[in-house]
């Protein structure tokens, strides 16, 4: 657009109007004079480069510098701006850009069509920098200077191009303007009225303009229609501008609550399936509950009973409605530190007497398994199994029927002597011949059977019989089985023996050495033949088990003595495990002392007490000849008459303070030597057999317990030293 010096003669300068130099729609005049005086000082500026409008009286002062700087700009004010044109795929980004401040402004407008085109007004949206938007109203009541104007969309409409507008002063001044004809820049706009008003986003920026331009002036109105049609305009423009923010910023609420609706929805959704999993888990845990034939029984915090299983309602002879009701604490001695034992946050096993209405009082272990919130630290709810005592003891018994619970892991050693055994017995373990298991009484012979059962074939029977402890006329039957009817006595069905028991597993033979000559002979079949007939039978039943013997005896020197058959002594020697008297493993009697004062506190929940320096020494210094079960059995007496954090001398059996010696574990193999015929070890075994009677009152099966060895051990070792009782 190129300058022009001429200007062409101006239509309808009948009309004046007036606004004042805040341009603020409240002050707006309007007077022919000041029209007149307009358009006077506007011809003046065109023809006249020298020319200043900020002197001129009627002037606004910011539209007089916009005039100047619109003629610096060289802007053309004869021409309509048809360029420049945003390109095509640019405009409908911009138009996407401004989707919903087009959309809100088109409605509106669509609702006052009929009031805007009767008026004759044209609708303008610009954005910030002047672009049109969007555009409607009806062009045949403008100028031919408009006839192909009748979409200016994309235009660029700024000082640059257009010089001074009412939008372009709208965007720069941040408020309503309304130009009246000579005020605008170019002449195809001198005869209208220009109202334009910023449509602010929710930060208070412009972001664009609403104008309303309307129609030429042709004749000359009385002044108080001029000064309604400006004040209509101006109101409508700004109220217009109003109602689009509003429009904007509850769309963008609409928005929002739309996706908070979403996000209540999907939250809802998760919910209910959440809700449905853990209907489906409750469901699952009480089934899984009614199968569990121990009380469980849950708590909160305070007490309060949650949860439980049919076993801890009978327990507790609960009803359903009871459960969320009543507290653990009613059925507990006023001291039990069972709630302040699960605040601790730890497993722990309490022995509790448990009272129930009237009843007499019932002994529990309760195992405690408390749940902590890791948030805050604190017990959200603990879970109590409750073992009647009777179960408890039948479970401590290593001799579980048809089961092995131990494991290579059980065995505690720091000795290299036990730790080669115990190399030797993980490989013979590997493989499926039987194993001969030779030591002491006590020294773990059962231990070691078990957990090689645990290597080879730990889904399978173990299936254990004592041959000392049993009438040798009962032996047959107990490891062949009969059928119904073979002996008085026997049951009328018949019973199967443990080797058809073992089928699949492990038969443990302990004590092999006292099995009578007359079934070894049947043993050795069996063994060869690998099938079974029960007493008093006829059908040999295929067996398929692992046999693991275990002796104290010398049964080499009894093969030789004709007690003991050749034949089936080599078959089931050929892999024989030898296990060291624990007097000969060096280290093991301080670790073992450890292990079982853990062991049993831990079990009965108390503190764990130190041993003083004069008690292992008398611990050390005794030789063991019940080996490691007699020093078990020491341990607990120790425990229990300590009481206390310390365990002193006096805490652990006589026997142990009448017979520890001063002599280490490899001089007793040369006691007639070095320590004179009274520290040979039978005659300490002897020893020690005496004075445990004499500790017993003369009752055999406490004088067992207290030197840890089995009841028929103790017999035969009453037999063979001749000691009457
Ligand atoms: N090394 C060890 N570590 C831990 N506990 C052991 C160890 N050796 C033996 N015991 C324990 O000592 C007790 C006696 O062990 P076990 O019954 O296996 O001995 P045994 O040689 O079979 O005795 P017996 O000849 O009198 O039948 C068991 O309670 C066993 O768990």
């Amino acid at each position: 657009m190129g300058k022009t010096n001429r200007l062409p003669k101006i239509q309808n300068t009948q009309v004046n109007f007036f606004a004042d130099n805040e341009i603020r729609s409240s002050d707006i005049l309007v007077s022919y004079e000041r029209w007149q005086a307009l358009l006077q000082c506007k011809q003046a500026f065109l023809q006249d480069e020298s020319e200043d409008p900020r002197r001129h009286p009627y002037m606004n002062q910011e539209v007089a510098a916009s005039w100047i700087r619109s003629r610096n700009l060289g802007v053309n004010p004869y021409a309509v701006v048809t360029s420049p044109h945003m390109k095509p795929d640019e405009l409908s980004k911009l138009l996407d850009q401004h989707r919903q401040l087009i959309d809100i402004t088109n409605s509106l407008a669509k609702s006052f069509q009929d009031l805007l085109f009767s008026c004759g007004y044209l609708l303008y949206l610009f954005d910030k920098t002047g672009v049109v938007l969007l555009n409607e109203g009806d062009w045949q009541k403008f100028p031919p200077l408009f006839a192909d104007q009748s979409s200016r969309m994309g235009i660029v409409a700024d000082e640059h191009t257009e010089g001074t507008t009412a939008h372009e002063l709208c965007i720069r001044l941040k408020r309503p303007v309304q130009l009246l004809g000579p005020e605008h820049y170019c002449i195809a706009f001198q005869n209208s009225i220009a109202s334009a008003a910023p449509i602010k986003d929710e930060n208070g920026s412009v972001q664009a303009a609403l104008v309303l331009l309307s129609q030429p002036l042709q004749n000359p109105p009385d002044e108080e229609t001029l000064k309604n049609l400006s004040m209509h305009s101006f109101a409508l423009t700004t109220s217009m501008a109003v109602a689009i923010e509003t429009g904007i910023k509850l769309s963008k609420t609409a928005d929002e609550l739309c996706s908070a609706n979403k996000q209540v929805a999907a939250l809802d959704n998760h919910l209910r399936s959440t809700t449905d999993k853990l209907i489906v888990v409750h469901h699952t845990l009480n089934a899984t509950m009614a199968f569990v034939e121990e009380g469980i029984v849950a708590i909160d915090r305070t007490g309060k009973i949650i949860f439980t299983n049919r076993d801890g309602m009978r327990i507790l002879k609960l009803r359903h409605e009871d459960v969320g009701k009543r507290n653990i604490c009613e059925f507990l001695n006023h001291d039990s530190p069972l709630l302040s034992l699960a605040e601790k946050g730890e497993i722990v096993r309490v022995e509790e007497h448990i009272s129930v209405g009237n009843d007499r009082q019932l002994p529990f272990q309760i195992v405690i398994r408390p749940i902590i919130n890791h948030e805050t630290n604190e017990l959200n709810v603990a879970v109590l199994k409750f073992i009647s005592a009777e179960k408890a003891a039948a479970k401590a018994s290593v001799k579980t029927n048809g089961m092995a619970v131990h494991t290579f892991a059980d065995i505690i050693t720091e000795s290299p002597e036990l730790k080669k055994t115990l190399a030797l017995a993980k490989r013979f373990a590997a493989s499926a011949e039987n194993i001969m298991l030779t030591g002491e009484s006590g020294t773990g012979k059962e231990l070691f059977a078990q957990a090689i059962h645990n290597v080879h074939r730990p889904q399978g029977p173990f299936m254990a019989v004592n041959c000392a402890a049993m009438p040798r006329e009962l032996i047959g039957s107990e490891l062949f089985g009969y059928e119904g009817g073979s002996f008085t006595g026997a049951e009328r069905s018949g019973k199967a023996g443990k080797i058809e028991l073992a089928h699949g597993g492990t038969l443990f033979l302990d004590e092999i050495g006292d099995m009578p000559l007359e079934l070894q002979a049947v043993l050795l079949r069996t063994l060869e033949d690998k099938q079974v007939m029960r007493v008093g039978g006829n059908r040999y039943k295929k067996v398929d088990f692992r046999i693991i013997v275990a002796t104290n005896k010398d049964l080499y020197k009894m093969v030789k003595e004709s007690q003991f058959r050749e034949d089936l002594y080599f078959r089931l020697s050929v892999l024989t495990i030898n296990i060291p008297p624990l007097r000969e493993r060096s280290g093991d009697i301080e670790l073992l002392v450890k292990h079982f004062i853990e062991r049993y506190c831990e079990r009965h929940n108390w503190k764990v007490p130190q041993i003083s320096p004069a008690a292992q020494k008398k611990i050390s210094e005794y030789p063991w000849p019940g080996n490691v079960r007699q020093l078990q059995n020491a341990i607990i007496h120790a425990v229990n008459t300590a009481q206390g954090d310390l365990i002193k001398p006096e805490n652990l059996p006589n026997y142990i303070l009448v017979d520890s010696c001063p002599v280490k574990p490899d001089e007793l193999s040369d006691t007639s030597k070095k320590i004179g015929e009274i520290l040979c070890l039978e005659k300490l075994e002897k020893a020690a057999i005496e004075a445990a009677l004499l500790h017993a009152n003369n009752c055999p099966r406490t004088a067992a317990e207290v030197l840890g060895i089995s009841r028929s051990t103790l017999y035969r070792k009453l037999k063979d030293f001749k000691i009457d009782y």
